[in-house]
This record gives structure tokens, C-alpha cells and sequence, in this order.
């Protein structure tokens, strides 16, 4: 599948969702950049957001854990991308179950506005339910992909991601030190 700006039989630019999910270390914030950055080879106006309380790596940036880099806006929440994100070509947005559940709605009238959107976010949480608004926002998607890590365990494809820290709340940043993905045997596997 070839990702891209389309035009519609009436001429105009079509807008689209795009989502990439999947759990922590599967490359969603790698194949976001990839996207995003191809889009600015294009010459394509792009404007990225994440949220705010995403402050892992840098306050600013959207960084991959390879440490590649793209920079971006701090929004506080969903309606923010729609005030700033309305008069661009490309909007992308990275750590999407951290938004609120207007982020569905504020996708579907950028891209009805002829918006490229290109989501990313874990669609499971660490117990493995549907996190945020990112099962919405597949449902309402064109395009979805499923990126996969390997399991830290026994090496097949990880979709979950396993909390190795007692703690109950379901927002909790971190990074290896606090979580690793696992396979679905793995992941149902106690220690
Ligand atoms: N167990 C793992 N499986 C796959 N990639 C891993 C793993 N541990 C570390 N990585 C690294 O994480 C990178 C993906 O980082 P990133 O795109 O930030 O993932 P995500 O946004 O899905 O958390 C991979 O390219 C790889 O170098
Ligand atoms: C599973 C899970 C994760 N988080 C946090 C941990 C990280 O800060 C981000 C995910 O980042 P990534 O780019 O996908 O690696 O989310 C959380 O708060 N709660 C969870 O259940
Ligand atoms: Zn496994």
C-alpha cells in the first residue's frame, strides 16, 4: 500500500485517517517519522502534535526509541490539533491513547477538511484492553497497520506490553525499565 496524498475524480485532494498501532517497541513512532518526513520530502505543509504529558524524551520532539527525531507541538488536548492542525496538509500525531475521545471526531473533520491525518498510539494497555481513543479511531480509519516488536521472551511477534513495575494506574510512562512486549502465550505466562 502506498501511502499518499490522493486526488479525487472531482480534482480535489481527498483527506484521509491513517492509524498505526501496536504495543511499545513495535516501530509506530519509527514508521510515523518514515511517513511524516517522506511527506516532507514531498514539500507537503506537515504538522505533528503529541500530547503534553508525554515527556519521556524531550518536551518538544517526537522521538523514537532508536532515538530518531522529528519536531513537534505539545497540545493539551484533542480540540487543539483542530485549531492548529486546519490549514496544514499532513498532520501527524504520535502517542494517540493519551488523547481524549474528541480525538475520533477532530480526525474525521481534518481529514473532511482534505487533511492526510497519520495516527499512532498502543491500541492495549498493560492488562491488554483497548486504550483510549485509538480503538475508535481504527474504526473509522482507512488505512490501519499493525506494527509488531519481538517478544522479549521467546522471540515471537509481540503485541503486548508487559508491566514489569507494580503499579495499577493505567497512565504510567516509562520505558524498558518498566515494560517489555511480549507474545500472547508470554504475555498470559506469570513472571
Ligand atoms: N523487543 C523489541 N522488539 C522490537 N524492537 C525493539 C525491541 N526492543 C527495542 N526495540 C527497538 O525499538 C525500535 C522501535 O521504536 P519505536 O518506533 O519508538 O517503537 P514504539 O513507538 O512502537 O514504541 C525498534 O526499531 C528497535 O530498535
Ligand atoms: C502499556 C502502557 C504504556 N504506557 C505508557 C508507557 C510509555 O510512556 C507510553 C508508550 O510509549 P511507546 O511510544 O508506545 O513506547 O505509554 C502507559 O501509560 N500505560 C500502559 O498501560
Ligand atoms: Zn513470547
Amino acid at each position: 500500500m502506498l501511502f499518499s496524498e490522493q486526488k479525487s475524480r472531482r480534482g480535489a485532494f481527498t483527506g484521509s485517517i491513517e492509524v498505526i498501532c501496536g504495543s511499545m517497541f513495535s516501530g509506530k513512532t519509527e514508521e510515523l517519522l518514515r511517513r511524516l518526513k517522506r511527506a516532507q520530502i514531498a514539500r507537503l505543509e506537515v504538522e505533528i502534535f503529541k500530547p503534553v504529558t508525554d515527556t519521556r524524551y524531550d518536551d518538544i520532539a517526537v522521538v523514537s526509541h532508536d532515538l530518531n527525531s522529528i519536531q513537534s507541538t505539545p497540545v493539551q488536548n484533542a480540540q487543539a490539533i483542530l485549531l492548529l492542525g486546519a490549514n496544514t496538509q499532513v498532520v501527524g500525531i504520535d502517542e494517540a491513547q493519551f488523547f481524549d475521545q474528541d480525538l475520533p471526531e477532530v480526525c474525521n473533520k481534518l481529514a473532511q477538511k482534505g487533511v492526510r491525518v497519520i495516527v499512532a498510539g498502543l491500541d492495549m494497555d498493560f492488562q491488554g484492553r483497548p486504550f483510549g481513543p485509538v480503538p475508535a479511531l481504527m474504526a473509522i480509519a482507512e488505512h490501519i497497520t499493525k506494527v509488531h516488536a519481538v517478544c522479549v521472551c521467546c522471540g515471537s511477534a509481540a503485541m503486548y506490553s508487559f508491566r514489569k513495575v507494580a503499579n495499577s494506574a493505567r497512565v504510567m510512562l516509562g520505558e524498558k525499565e518498566s515494560y517489555e512486549p511480549r507474545c500472547r502465550v508470554c504475555f498470559h505466562t506469570e513472571a
